[in-house]
């Protein structure tokens, strides 16, 4: 088999191919994109497409990779989003050596899509861009997460704790399921603004004299710049951005780690709510057979899950995952989300 873990482009795997294409010698039939396009920002992938199943080599070699803003349409409108993924797509083309012609498919996870109306609305978009034989599949950016840790098998459930959270998985026959992801004003308490949120929540609380004192209020207002927790209220509302309060997280975990205990509840009440959201699905689903033993992987995403702090919520989170299941197989991705999009995508074309 050729040596495809290089930076080369497309053309050079090529070359260094030849003659017949068989599983075995590891041909390459064009490429894949990948994207995840995220609140923040939007990465674009370009891979090599080996069209066996899912035989392909590990690690994955990237062609090209680029990086653009926001491309969900909510929040930054249609033609700025359709712009910065035309813009992402491209350059990772560029960067690929590839060319639109070498495409066989594209693959995007994008937040906020769940109703086949956005689905289609972002699907016309890029045939627009393709020639109409490229294979065009636009999911949800939890379902791209699930491909990241489980090499592109939808298997399992997935669980993202970052700015917001939700778990979502699928059986072997392809149903699926969700719990949380609702936002914040209906009960993500493991998410990141969740946690946040609570912090604040008792900080005023303590000020008011309506709960018990916590080393919350001089952290956050060290953190913050302010003097007063009645300066709080003002900074809370000054911004709608969810993820500005969401920042406030390690925060939390700091105060936590010295012993206060307001917020060492505050991070219990987050691991056990984040691991009843994988146990809800995972019931739904039967993933974890009639005895409850049998084993299937949980991955887990997010800055909140992968911290690795001393007081760690992703450690917390799993242990109570196992508790229920003691077959759940946690996994930290190792590829990010955009490569799990490709691999879903060789997949989808594969089969
Ligand atoms: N050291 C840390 N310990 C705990 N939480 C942290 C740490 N560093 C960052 N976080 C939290 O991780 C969250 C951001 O994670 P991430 O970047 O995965 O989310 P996002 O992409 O903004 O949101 P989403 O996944 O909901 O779209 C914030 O709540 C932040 O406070």
């Amino acid at each position: 088999m050729r040596n495809p873990h290089s930076n080369g482009n497309l053309r050079k795997l090529q070359a260094d191919g030849g003659g017949e294409a068989t599983e075995e010698n590891g041909f390459v039939d064009g490429v894949i994109l990948g994207l995840d396009g995220g609140a923040t920002s939007t990465v674009c992938v370009c891979v090599p497409f080996f069209p066996f199943g899912d035989r392909f080599p590990e690690p994955l070699p990237i062609l090209g990779r680029a990086v653009a803003g926001c491309t969900n349409r909510n929040s930054v409108g249609e033609t700025a989003a359709r712009d910065s993924l035309e813009h992402v797509i491209s350059e990772a083309l560029v960067q690929s050596g590839s060319d639109k012609s070498d495409v066989r498919g594209v693959c995007l996870g994008v937040s906020g899509v769940n109703h086949p109306s956005d689905q289609e609305k972002i699907e016309n978009w890029i045939r627009d861009i393709f020639p109409s034989h490229v294979k065009v599949y636009v999911q949800n950016d939890a379902i791209v997460a699930l491909a990241s840790g489980t090499m592109g098998k939808l298997h399992g459930c997935v669980l993202i704790a970052g700015t917001g959270c939700i778990a979502y998985g699928f059986d072997e026959d392809g149903k699926e399921a969700r719990a949380s992801g609702g936002g914040p004003i209906l009960g993500d308490w493991g998410s990141g603004y969740g946690i946040a949120a609570q912090a604040l929540t008792a900080v005023i609380r303590a000020h008011d004299g309506r709960g018990p004192q916590t080393m919350l209020t001089s952290t956050i207002l060290k953190a913050l710049g302010l003097s007063s927790p009645d300066e709080l209220i003002g900074w809370t509302y000054a911004d709608p951005s969810w993820a500005r309060i969401a920042a406030l997280v390690p925060q939390v975990v700091s105060c936590a780690e010295a012993g206060d205990e307001i917020s060492d509840k505050i991070l219990v009440d987050a691991a056990e709510d984040l691991a009843l959201s994988v146990k809800a699905v995972v019931q739904r689903l039967g993933l974890c057979g009639e005895d409850g033993t049998a084993s299937f992987p949980v991955v887990m995403v997010g800055g909140v899950l992968n911290a690795n702090q001393k007081w760690d919520i992703g450690k917390e989170v799993s242990k109570r995952i196992n508790r229920y299941f003691p077959g759940a197989q946690t996994i930290i991705p190792k590829v990010e989300p955009a490569v799990g999009a490709a691999l879903l995508a060789m997949n989808f074309l594969s089969s």
